[in-house]
């Protein structure tokens, strides 16, 4: 923890410049939170937070965005908290379907999130008006753009949420520093077929701002 102040001091990590905007307002002046550009996809996210988590003392680490909603359960708008990151597309293609690494025997494609810290987000998200829900959020390289790799995913993981493509690079450089790890995303669109006319982006970043406020609530 800050040694001077006995504060954490949480670093987030967004994938684009709207995104750390919308986390800034929400967050409002709060010395406590670091706010970086991640850049798109897990590699690069991976990369710039370990970039970040050497370059000085952190006590917690969040990934946060917009994201693709299965919104039967994470409708446009509303706010996912992980309960898990997982990396989907992290394994082998078999005659017999995906296998993932775990199942290969080369290390997790599952990050654990701080429970406690999730569930008391979700809540703080709620109390703010907006609908969220605590449940496990897919990383993936490749946006889904097909009713059937939509359908797909959900067989892989039948609780997951939503999909975004950051979550898991930032989580394993935070793993990698110690540290524990939170993801938190607005829904912009519905995962499936490709249609970027159908983005609400204004509404999930309005969604994320909300959010973000809860973050001090959570994070104190
Ligand atoms: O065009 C804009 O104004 C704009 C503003 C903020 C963000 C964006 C992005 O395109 C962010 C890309 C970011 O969003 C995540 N994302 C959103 N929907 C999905 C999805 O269906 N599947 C996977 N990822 C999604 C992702 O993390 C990207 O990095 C544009």
């Amino acid at each position: 923890m800050n040694a001077a102040r006995g504060e954490k001091r949480v670093l987030v990590v967004t994938s684009v410049e709207a995104e750390r905007d919308a986390v800034w307002r929400g967050l409002g002046e709060d010395s406590r939170f670091e706010v970086i550009i991640g850049g798109v996809g897990p590699m690069s996210a991976a990369a710039r937070t370990a970039r970040k988590l050497a370059e000085k003392p952190y006590d917690a680490v969040v990934c946060a965005g917009i994201c693709g909603g299965f919104v039967q359960r994470a409708g446009i708008g509303s706010i996912v908290v992980a309960k898990e990151i997982i990396c989907a597309d992290l394994g082998a293609e078999t005659a017999e379907g995906f296998v993932s690494v775990d199942k290969l025997g080369f290390g997790t494609a599952r990050i654990e999130v701080n429970a406690e810290w999730a569930i008391a987000l979700t809540e703080a998200v709620q109390r703010r008006g907006v609908s969220a829900i605590c449940a496990p959020i897919l990383t993936l390289s490749t946006v889904t753009g097909t009713a059937q790799t939509a359908e797909e995913l959900i067989a892989r993981v039948p609780e997951a949420a939503a999909e975004a493509m950051e979550g898991f690079g930032v989580a394993t450089a935070a793993v990698d520093f110690g540290l524990p790890v939170m993801e938190l995303r607005a829904v912009s669109n519905a995962i499936g077929p490709r249609d970027k006319s159908a983005w609400r982006i204004k509404e999930a970043l309005e969604a994320l701002e909300r959010a973000s406020s809860g973050l001090r609530e959570v994070l104190s």
